[in-house]
């Protein structure tokens, strides 16, 4: 691994954020190394139970906050989403999240929507090479 800090976005629906504050907190030795940036709420929140983590809150996802995240992901400025999407709400945003995954899967950035992906991508990114 490299000494550049990765740069992770960390975006969950309410439905599916207290499992992503789960997920943090299992990975939160990894994640300390890393440079992280969340849609509003998200990130808030995993401020609020991890205050020393380096993480950034974006706009709220409905509010434009997932589209910054697909404009880093378009810029290169991101090497993983974990996104834990509720897939039994209908959003009034669905269209920001379809945009949103769909950049994802463009630019081929490892994205994970549920814990066990997560799991995966955080470690194929923290190994050491
Ligand atoms: O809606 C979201 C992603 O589509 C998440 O936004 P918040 O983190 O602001 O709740």
């Amino acid at each position: 691994m490299s000494d550049k800090k990765l740069r992770i976005a960390l975006v969950a629906h309410d439905a599916k954020k207290d499992n992503l504050i789960e997920w943090v907190g299992v990975h939160r030795e990894a994640l300390s190394k890393a440079q992280l940036f969340g849609t509003g709420t998200t990130g808030k929140r995993i401020l609020d139970n991890f205050p020393e983590l380096d993480m950034t809150p974006l706009f709220s996802g409905p509010l434009g906050g997932d589209q910054q995240i697909g404009a880093m992901i378009a810029e290169k400025k991101l090497e993983a989403l974990v996104f834990f999407i509720d897939p039994m709400s209908p959003m009034p945003h669905d269209v920001d999240v379809k945009a949103l995954t769909r950049l994802a899967t463009v630019y081929d950035l490892p994205m994970a929507n549920s814990p066990s992906t997560a799991n995966f991508v955080i470690q194929g990114l923290t190994r050491p090479d």
